[in-house]
């Protein structure tokens, strides 16, 4: 019997609890069942309380303590610990059957979704066929409030890449806090960010008010009056292009919007996601009870 889940990814901020927060309460609206597995060992508060949580195994605040270590030192150690005590979540998820989506949220330290291979082992792991068999699927947060900047759009939606390349699993890539800057950027301007390319750097404002500024007359100079430049000379805009046209080439990646504070949005997200894991093939159809019969009629 194969269970399903989707681990919430990306980079420290983009709204990973709170979207998980968002999909338990609208999968719980709509009769679902949800089993959500913290897995940032430091988090500290939660919407819904976690039905498993790494804190239970290890703590952040603990290995700082003892081994010495800092927050980004810390929280690989913890994952490392969690490789060696996978029955940890063997345990916690064994148990659990075909009707639940398995929620993992992840902590935002980049290195995580880069250059460490921790997440793809956890992912095979998980998704073994004959041990936990769970069908997996990515979803990969980046803040919408980036594209006002390309240079960091273009650089998040790398991370994103590399993410889905080394994670060999369904992925979707998703604009988070929509909210934030749906008043500020006309929804014709912003279909261009759904699937970015390299024309997205011909109009980026802040280089545009960099040059209004007179700020990048001077690139690569080590004078620290000019430490803009080197966020905006000519060297910068070359190495942008470059990473734009590799993502454009690869055309892999494209974006959905998510606004938390809408349900519909959620709710839109969440059926990306089934799609991806094809949850709703393997569900029986189900017997209501008798109040919900009579709360449909
Ligand atoms: N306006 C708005 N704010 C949001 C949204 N989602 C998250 N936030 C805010 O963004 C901040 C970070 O949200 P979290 O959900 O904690 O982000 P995270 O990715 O889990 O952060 P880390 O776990 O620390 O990496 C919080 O202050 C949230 O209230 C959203 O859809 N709209
Ligand atoms: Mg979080």
């Amino acid at each position: 019997m194969s269970k399903y889940g989707v681990m919430v990814m990306g980079p420290a901020g983009a709204g990973k609890s709170t979207f998980c927060a968002s999909l338990i309460t609208h999968l719980q609206l709509n009769r679902r069942s949800a089993f959500y597995v913290n897995l940032d060992p430091a988090a500290e508060s939660f919407e819904h309380t976690p039905d498993l949580d790494i804190r239970e195994l290890i703590s952040l605040e603990d290995v700082m303590e003892e081994m010495h270590l800092g927050p980004n030192g810390g929280l690989i150690y913890c994952f490392e610990f969690l490789m060696e005590n996978l029955d940890f979540l063997t345990e916690g998820l064994d148990s659990l059957t075909e009707e639940y989506l398995i929620i993992f949220d992840m902590p935002g330290q980049i290195e995580l979704y880069t250059h460490i291979p921790i997440l793809p082992t956890l992912m095979k792991f998980l998704s073994q066929p004959g041990a936990l068999d769970i069908r997996m699927c990515a979803a990969y947060l980046l803040e919408a409030t980036f594209v006002v900047d390309r240079a960091k759009f273009f650089a998040g939606t790398l991370s994103a890449m590399s993410a889905m390349i080394m994670l060999e699993v369904p992925h979707i890539n998703v604009l988070s806090k929509m909210d934030l800057v749906k008043d500020r950027i006309r929804k014709k301007d912003f279909k261009r960010f759904i699937t970015p390319d390299t024309s997205l750097l011909d109009d980026d404002p802040v280089d545009i008010e960099r040059r209004k500024a007179g700020l990048d007359l001077n690139p690569g100079s080590s004078d620290p009056k000019d430490k803009d430049a080197l966020m905006s000379g000519a060297t910068f805009k070359r190495l942008n292009t470059a990473v734009a046209g590799l993502i454009e080439s690869f055309s892999m990646v494209s974006y959905l919007k998510l606004d938390c504070t809408d349900e519909d949005s959620v709710a839109a997200i969440l059926s990306y996601i089934d799609d991806c894991i094809q949850y709703h093939e393997a569900q029986e159809p189900k017997e209501l009870k008798d109040e919900e019969f009579e709360e449909n009629e």
